[in-house]
């Protein structure tokens, strides 16, 4: 049933350390200095708070370079039937968001964010600038075989390693990851369905938009794949290998370095938040460097989310993919950090305390 040893020797994360406390409490003190009623701020100061910590700085100082990565690859069950769409727009699609016509292109411009797009497994050849860590030609068919083989595995989660490594060490301080690829809802939803224990029907939602026939199909698909993948539930590779792809491999080693460097990350929807699952599960305390950046449409993802006790910042019925929802989230983050920077506190602006201004206790 499995190839190769799936040995978590092959693929070893540091210890990750959590985001610097001693920050975070200093940031709480500060939330309370600024010239508004105490937490009026709502989720705000919490995730100014969060990113302090981060940063292990008070306050926070304002991102320098937000980062998107795009991991693109094709997936042999869209031949199922399973997305309203055809695979070939996933080639189509790595062209359209290289040359920056894609809906994340336009919304990481907006917040000041760069994309990067990687082809890790699309079916046809793209441009030699997005395929330098290309690990195959489309994933295989979840439902009757393997995604990926062992060595492929490993080495897709190593290049999503090192994109993670690359993007650091050219100074991105806040990372997004997003995908593209025909299909992938399907594996998405057998990973969250197996790491929550949960039944297909509860899970499976309409990806790009499939009628009832391909939603039929799809949780088919997705039935069958989990009974192959169910064994290896406690084994991340493994998992990768037989229901995952090298997109998920590749952004389930981004997620979980970019935690071992300190770098936050705002996760986005039901894709990536599978892989960030499954980085959890290869880098334990990950998901302490991680927000959610808004809740797809798609049901699985609310299931994710949950599981990893991760609160989206917005939810306004996107289910687009590319890093979309987490760089419309990006704003509010970059809201929430100016907010601590350079507020006045009450004493600088001479406002009184509710203390102060309270009248004299009765008893
Ligand atoms: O991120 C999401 O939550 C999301 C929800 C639905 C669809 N997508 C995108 O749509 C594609 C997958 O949908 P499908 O129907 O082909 O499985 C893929 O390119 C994803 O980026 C993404
Ligand atoms: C056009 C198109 C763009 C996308 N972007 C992410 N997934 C997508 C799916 C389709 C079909």
């Amino acid at each position: 049933m499995t190839s190769g040893s799936d040995s978590p020797a092959d693929v070893e994360f540091p210890r990750v350390d959590l985001p610097d406390l001693e920050a975070r409490v200093a940031a709480e003190e500060r939330q309370r200095d600024l010239t508004k009623p105490a937490r009026s701020l709502g989720r705000l100061e919490e995730l100014g708070c969060w990113v302090a910590a981060c940063q292990g700085e008070v306050p926070p100082h304002p991102f320098r370079r937000p980062r998107v990565v795009v991991f693109a690859g094709d997936h042999g069950v869209a031949r199922n039937g399973v997305s309203a769409y055809p695979p070939e727009v996933t080639a189509q699609m790595v062209a359209n968001l290289s040359a920056g016509g894609a809906a994340v292109n336009v919304l990481a411009a907006a917040a000041g964010a760069g994309v990067r797009v990687v082809d890790m497994a699309v079916e046809g050849d793209t441009s030699p600038e997005v395929s330098e860590f290309k690990i195959r030609h489309s994933s295989g068919s979840i439902d009757r075989e393997d995604a990926l083989t062992h060595d492929e595995t490993v080495r897709a989660i190593e290049a999503g390693r090192a994109l993670a490594d690359r993007e650091v060490d050219e100074g991105a301080d806040l990372l997004v990851a997003g995908d593209m690829g025909i299909g992938n809802t399907t594996p998405a939803t057998v990973l969250i369905a197996i790491l929550t224990s949960t039944e297909p029907v509860a899970a499976v939602g309409r990806g790009t938009g499939v009628d009832d026939a391909g939603w039929m199909r799809k949780v088919t698909a997705i039935r069958d794949a989990m009974w192959r993948a169910r064994p290896h539930v406690r084994n991340p590779v493994a998992l990768l290998r037989t229901a995952g792809g090298a997109d998920f491999a590749a952004m389930a080693g981004f997620l979980a370095q970019a935690a071992v460097r300190r770098t936050p990350v705002i996760l986005d929807g039901v894709v990536v938040t599978a892989a960030a699952m499954v980085a959890e599960e290869l880098a334990p305390g990950a998901a302490r460097w991680w927000v959610s950046g808004h809740r797809s449409a798609e049901p699985a993802h609310t299931i994710a989310l949950r599981h990893l006790r991760l609160e989206p910042i917005v939810d306004l019925g996107m289910r687009l993919g590319e890093g979309s929802g987490a760089v419309t989230a990006l704003p509010v983050l970059q809201g929430a950090v100016a907010i601590l920077a350079q507020m006045a506190t009450f004493s600088e602006a001479g406002v009184s305390t509710r203390d102060e201004s309270a009248p004299a206790n009765a008893d």
